[in-house]
């Protein structure tokens, strides 16, 4: 169990960590989610003591600068690039497992679990970002801890890297071990968390079970419905008590009545329908309704480039921004910081480049 109470770290006058407190339980994966620059990193600095706050972190009870032998008890890998990067992997691995008395054989038990082995006579910094994940996660297991923090511990690595580690998690939590694991994916916490911790701007936004998060979207449980008659099917929906909205073009989103329903009262009425879809996402819509308000930088996503150059919306909203998941956009030239009228430029990157932010060599 990790107890963190009221951590706090301001960095020039600015609060990047703002009074969090929040329980890590054993035996079910915790995820720790906040957009770009909300604090995750920071947070898990301070909870380590890597970082001088504010603020208190308990293990079990005791701070992690008390603790007797720390590899065995938290596994947790900062940057394992920056521990010296011309070491070779296995040479790293041994040399952190001899300074805690952790024997030569589960080094290499955690390079194979890890899917390392073949490469372990090379150095860190001849790997790609998936790999430096896997090494730190190596890192990590080496004491066989009972608490496992990874910070963005996914991020370079391609699909199958990734189920591997969810399944990974799933099964260390369920021995009962207690495993806190940050990232900005949403689609990604959604299936390996079950409860989650969720900041912005450093303060807590919400600390429940991750089903229970995504019901708090204003879109959970809708319908969507694509017609080419959506004028008549709103006014037929909103007799029958539906909650309606209007979407983009033919769409509605229709709540408080079932899909049958929808269906049925289109087919009464001579309405086709092109789409009836339960919104599949509502996780995702939870965390960009929640945090939109909090995150640190705000991108304006281009919804169509046509030959004269991008075409801009007005504002990236919460609702606009949920597709993100399914669409890659390009984003403008422009940042903004959330609560101010400062633009600052910058260059034309891909709105998952931007969520992928300054990952490397976490975990
Ligand atoms: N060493 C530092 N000096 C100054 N500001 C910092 C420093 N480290 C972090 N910050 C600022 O603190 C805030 C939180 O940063 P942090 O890296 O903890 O966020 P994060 O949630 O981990 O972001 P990301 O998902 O992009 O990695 C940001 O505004 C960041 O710019």
């Amino acid at each position: 169990m990790i107890q963190a109470r009221n951590l706090r770290k301001k960095y020039g006058g600015v609060a990047a960590v703002d009074d969090l407190s929040f329980d890590v339980r054993p035996g079910v994966v915790t995820g720790f989610l906040g957009p770009n620059g909300a604090g995750k990193s920071t947070t898990i600095r301070l909870m380590l003591g890597l970082d001088r706050g504010e603020g208190e972190t308990l293990f079990d009870g005791v701070p992690y600068r008390k603790l007797r032998q720390p590899l065995r008890e938290v596994g947790y890998v900062s940057d394992v690039r920056a521990l010296h990067p011309g070491r070779k992997a296995r040479t790293h691995l041994r040399m952190l497992a001899a300074s805690q008395g952790i024997s030569r054989k589960r080094v290499d038990e955690v390079l194979d679990w890890v899917g390392l082995t073949t490469v372990a006579k090379k150095r860190p910094r001849a790997y790609s970002l998936g790999m430096v994940q896997r090494l730190g996660l190596a890192a990590a297991l080496l004491g066989d801890p009972r608490v496992l923090i990874l910070d963005e511990p996914a991020n370079g690595l391609d699909p199958a890297g990734i189920q591997w580690l969810r399944g990974f998690l799933r099964a260390y939590a369920a021995e009962g071990r207690t495993v806190f694991v940050s990232s900005h994916q949403l689609a990604e916490m959604s299936q390996m968390a079950d409860h989650l911790v969720v900041i912005g701007q450093g303060r807590l936004i919400a600390d429940e079970p991750a089903d229970v998060f995504a019901g708090r979207s204003s879109t959970a449980g809708r319908v969507l419905v694509r017609t080419p008659h959506v004028e008549r099917l709103r006014r037929l929906l909103a007799e029958v008590g539906a909650d309606v909205e209007r979407g983009e073009n033919s769409e509605l989103a229709v709540g408080g009545v079932d899909r049958a329903i929808i269906g049925e009262l289109a087919f009464r009425n001579g309405i086709v329908l092109h789409e009836l879809t339960l919104r599949s996402a509502p996780l995702e819509d939870a965390f960009l309704e929640l945090t939109a308000p909090r995150s640190e930088f705000t991108a304006r996503p281009v919804v169509a480039v046509p030959s004269g150059g991008p075409r801009i919306p007005a504002q990236a909203t919460s609702s606009g921004a949920a597709d993100w998941d399914t669409q890659t956009f390009d984003v403008v030239s422009e940042f903004e910081q959330a609560g101010s009228d400062a633009d600052s430029a910058s260059d034309s990157i891909e709105a998952d480049g931007a969520a992928a932010g300054s990952v490397a060599g976490k975990g």
